[in-house]
């Protein structure tokens, strides 16, 4: 894949107080190039009408998470970035028991790649350009905000390289307050329907779970007695997707039992309104972040 035309995703969080609105685009249609170019253009026009929300928004907190995919910066980032890139199953899916090749298959075809991509990169400066343009895109959408008067935290992760969203999840720990985490950094989930209500699955997630949800938008919880993540329906196949694709909508909302459950359920409904606005072609900078 040309390292051109793969910038990648652009996701949204607000920290409303104690909420976290998130909203990821990773593989839908062709958004990619042009959901990263929005930030550029995520100015407000003249006639925005922004003043009016302003008190409200100057007393949140407000976060904003770009996501992309990452790539390698230095060419012996090469070959790990490649495995990381070939271990997804977004990326290369493999049919039943084939799956546990993944890794394995991951490991060799990045290491028979890398040399030709490591030609590519060391053509285009030694590595690739992906992260300075988002961590730019980044300063351009906080001073744009800034310009209004909007004062916001705007965070860069990846999902392929460093900072990888996980790493940076962990770190913004702002971005999370609205969650009431127990001493072992556990807080109770439960995956509902979107449309009906109807409880799907209850369970217990970290912070690192909630990344992983964020990122691969499937329900996945911390197993306690296995102590590690698991998403539902990776033996199975049998997946909750968070957003439904066929309908551009998000059909599971996850709610975090705890001080805030009303709250941070609200931040999911929300969730989706601000996932249907950037699929639609005239998003604005007062629906993103002055809900
Ligand atoms: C089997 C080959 C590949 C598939 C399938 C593929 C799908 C795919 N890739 C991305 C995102 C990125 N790919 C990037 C680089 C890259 N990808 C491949 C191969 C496949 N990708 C290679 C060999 C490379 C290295 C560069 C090269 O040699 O051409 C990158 C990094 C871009 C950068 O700026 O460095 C990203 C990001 C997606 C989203 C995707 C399928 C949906
Ligand atoms: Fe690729």
């Amino acid at each position: 894949m040309e390292a051109a035309s793969l910038s990648g995703v652009l996701s949204y969080t607000k920290l409303c107080g104690s909420s976290l609105y998130y909203s990821d685009d990773r593989f839908s249609r062709n958004l990619h190039l042009q959901a990263i170019c929005r930030v550029g253009v995520y100015t407000l026009g003249e006639n925005d009408v922004v003043e009016s929300h302003h008190s409200h928004a100057m007393e949140e907190k407000i976060g904003v998470l770009l996501l992309n995919l990452g790539g390698p910066e230095t060419l012996k980032d090469v070959q790990p970035f490649l495995y990381n890139l070939f271990a997804d199953p977004d990326i290369i899916q493999l049919p039943g028991l084939f799956k546990l090749l993944q890794w394995p298959l991951a490991k060799l075809t990045s290491v028979l790649r890398a040399p030709k991509s490591e030609k590519g990169y060391a053509a285009i400066g030694g590595g690739s350009p992906l992260r300075k343009i988002t961590d730019e895109q980044a300063n351009a959408l906080r001073m744009a905000l800034e310009a209004k008067n909007v004062n916001v935290s705007v965070y860069v992760g990846m999902r392929y390289w460093y900072p990888f969203t996980e790493e940076v999840i962990e770190q913004v720990d702002t971005l999370l307050d609205g969650i009431k985490w127990d001493d072992k950094g556990l807080a109770m989930a439960i995956a509902q329907n979107v449309d009906t209500g109807a409880i799907l699955m209850q369970g217990f997630v970290n912070k690192g779970a909630l990344a992983t949800i964020i990122t691969s938008r499937k329900a996945t919880f911390f197993s306690r007695s296995r102590a590690t993540l698991w998403t539902k329906g990776e033996t199975s196949n049998n997946f909750i997707n968070i957003y439904d694709k066929r309908r551009n909508k998000l059909c599971v909302q996850f709610s975090w039992r705890g001080f805030l459950l009303g709250h941070v359920r609200l931040l999911l409904v929300k969730l989706l309104e601000i996932q249907e606005q950037i699929g639609s072609s005239n998003i604005k900078m007062s629906n993103l972040v002055l809900i």
